[in-house]
């Protein structure tokens, strides 16, 4: 089992931020975490991470249950690309020496990487499609090649568990494609992690993600299959707005259905 999770709730200041939430991620599925704004995406990643503890609930990552583990240890086999990792890195540092200092998981290279790792950089860049951004510093990249550093950077560890964080946040529609691309083509490694995709977006849900749970005010309002999810019916009672889902080439594309019954500001 790569995440269990067993009636998490996560509580701050009166407040339950998640509630009673079961989740189960097995080896060979790949997931999409969904949900609105503030629905607790980013807190069950922080649970996932051993950021935070639960209130209640017991949580196992990669079979360690917590608790009962080494967590620096645990987190070295899980990759986590987010934008509070984009905002620490240093605009300075070459996109190389970047993707070498996810092999010592830190912010900047402060050790001497060997000739392997820097024909492991260079391979995954160039797996990535983007090994001409080698010596380029981070701060002349764009967004979208920022991010392709960057799940090159969190590849660099060999994690079993890749937590992409709303990768594609500010991406223009080619750059999402590229980079969604690129997750397709980890995903068809023989030895690919297990994958879990945070969105907003329904576009982005790719065929390779096995799995969607969907999140709505701290609680599971749906896991499953990702065909079985992502239904016009479901998602319109998700949303609490009719919505019509289209199925194009594996992926879903999303709609407002009739505007009149959709809550508008006044
Ligand atoms: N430490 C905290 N103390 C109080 N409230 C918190 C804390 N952390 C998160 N929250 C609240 O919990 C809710 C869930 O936050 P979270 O960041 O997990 O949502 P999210 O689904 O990741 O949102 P977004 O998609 O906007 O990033 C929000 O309303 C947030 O304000």
């Amino acid at each position: 089992m790569v995440i269990d999770l067993q009636n998490v709730s996560f509580q701050r200041e009166k407040r339950m931020i998640l509630k009673d939430v079961t989740w189960r991620v097995q080896a060979g599925e790949h997931w999409c975490l969904a949900g609105l704004n503030g629905s607790g995406k980013t807190t069950l990643l922080n649970l996932i991470n051993g950021y935070i503890w639960p209130t209640t609930g017991s949580i196992s990552v990669l079979g360690k249950k917590f608790g009962e583990c080494d967590l620096r240890e645990l987190r070295r086999q899980i990759g986590w690309v987010s934008t509070s990792l984009q905002e620490r890195l240093h605009g300075h540092e070459l996109a190389e020496r970047i993707v070498l200092s996810g092999k010592f998981a830190s912010i900047g290279l402060y050790e001497q990487p060997d000739q392997t790792d820097v024909g492991q950089a260079a391979a995954l860049l160039s797996f990535l499609g983007c090994e001409e951004l080698r010596k380029r510093t981070y701060a002349t990249l764009s967004q979208g090649e920022r991010q392709k550093v960057l799940i090159a950077r969190a590849l660099m560890a060999s994690p079993r568990l890749l937590i992409l964080d709303e990768p594609c946040t500010g991406l223009d529609l080619i750059a999402r494609e590229q980079v969604l691309s690129m997750i397709r083509k980890i995903t068809e490694q023989p030895d690919a992690p297990t994958l879990i995709y945070v969105t907003h977006h329904i576009e982005e849900i790719l065929p390779c993600f096995t799995h969607t749970l969907l999140l709505k005010n701290g609680e599971v309002y749906t896991t499953g299959r990702t065909p079985e999810v992502l239904t016009t019916e479901r998602l319109s009672h998700f949303y609490e707005t009719p919505v019509e889902i289209q199925q194009k080439s594996g992926r879903y594309w999303i709609s407002l259905g009739d505007c009149a019954k959709i809550p508008m500001i006044k």
